[in-house]
Parts: C-alpha cells; structure tokens; sequence
C-alpha cells in the first residue's frame, strides 16, 4: 500500500450510547474495541494514528500517534476528520470508526482502486444499501472545503460531500462489516455472535 496513505481512527466522540465510557475502550472479547480495528488496519496501511480527544494516554498506549480535535466542543466526526486531514503527510486518508469491530481486511485496497478508478474526491464504504459516512477514502486537498462547511455550523458529512465526485464502494459481499457498536445491548449482541459463529 502507498506511503501516501494512511489510516485514521476516529475515537473522538462522546459515546453518550455506551454510557459516556470511552467506546474505542470498551472491552469486546477480551480486547479493546479500538484493538479490533486495529488488527484488522494495521495489515493494509503503513501509517496509522488515532483521533481521541479523551483517554489520550490509553490510547497512546498502543503505540500510535493520538492527536486531538483542532476544534473544541466535539462538533463530530467531521472535526476528527478534518483535524486529521489539517496534520497528515498523506496525500489521502482512510477514516475508520472505533466502534466497527469488524470492518473489511481488504477495505484500503477497494476503496483506493474506486477512488482512483473513477478518479473521485472522496470514496464512501456502503453495506450494498446504506452509506457508511464515517468509513471514508479521503484527499487531503479537501480540507479547505471541509473546514468551510465545519465554520458555517453545518455538521453533517453526507452533506458536506453531497456536492463532491464520490465513489460508493460496496462491501455487501462481507454483511457484517459495518456491525457498529454504540450500546451496551449492541455490545453484547456482537459478543454472542461472534461466539456463535
Ligand atoms: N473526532 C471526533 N470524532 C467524533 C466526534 N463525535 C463522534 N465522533 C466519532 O464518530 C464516529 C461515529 O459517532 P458515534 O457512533 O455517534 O459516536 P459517539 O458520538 O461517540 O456516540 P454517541 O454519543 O452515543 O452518539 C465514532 O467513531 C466517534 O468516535 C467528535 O466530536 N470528534
Ligand atoms: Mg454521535
């Protein structure tokens, strides 16, 4: 994979669903929900860093760059992306959530081959029906139209790329991919599945 590219973990978030407990933190498993994703990134990218604005020192502790949001006042993960994207070598970026335990071992291959295929701004991961608008392929050249849609209090990413070339990469080979963990419930469900399967 390119040097060009690099990963980001997004952990940045208040995680309100899961009690206020730092989501990328949770134990899954017998492991850190951000330890999945992890595992599962680290085989596709050279360079990864993690996007936390709380339990820094955890989070560090697994031996990548952590860096906070530029803005305060957690205004979503669209400030984690951009801050990535304002401090970033790479040429693109690869945002991934904390809380998707299972995503794609071949997610930086596809959705590069899309953006470079049809030559796009941005790719966007689909489970073959919804878009993941976290689980993005991003150009770092698209931070001054981010950071003007983050300053005019606008706060969602389908709608910031709403006017951009984006390529939609479907994942619905792989149904569990974007199995998302925001509660305890959901938490547990994944836990009996997985144990199941
Ligand atoms: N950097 C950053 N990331 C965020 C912020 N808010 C949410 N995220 C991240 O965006 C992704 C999707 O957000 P949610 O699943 O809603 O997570 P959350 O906001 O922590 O959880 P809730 O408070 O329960 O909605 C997760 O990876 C979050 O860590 C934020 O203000 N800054
Ligand atoms: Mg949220």
């Amino acid at each position: 994979m390119s040097q060009q590219l690099e990963a980001v973990i997004l952990a940045g978030g208040m995680a309100r669903r899961m009690g206020g407990e730092d989501k990328g933190l949770v134990d899954l498993l017998g492991k850190p929900m951000v330890a999945h994703v992890i595992e599962r990134l680290t085989p596709q990218v050279q360079q990864l860093r993690i996007n936390a604005n709380r339990s820094q020192a955890q989070y560090a502790s697994f031996g990548y760059e952590v860096f906070a949001d530029q803005q305060a006042g957690y205004l979503g993960p669209l400030s984690g992306m951009s801050s990535a994207m304002a401090t970033s070598t790479a040429e693109l970026i690869l945002t991934v959530p904390c809380d998707c335990p299972l995503i794609p071992l071949d997610l930086a291959e596809r959705m590069l081959h899309a953006l470079t295929a049809q030559n796009a701004d941005l790719a966007v991961a689909t489970d073959g029906e919804r878009e993941q608008p976290v689980v993005l392929l991003l150009k770092r050249s698209l931070l001054p139209s981010m950071l003007t849609f983050l300053d005019s209090g606008r706060r969602r990413i389908d709608m910031w790329y709403a006017d951009l070339q984006v390529a939609r990469v479907s994942f619905a080979d792989q149904p569990n991919a974007f199995v998302n963990v925001n509660t305890p419930e959901e938490k547990q469900q994944l836990a009996d599945a997985i144990a199941q399967s």
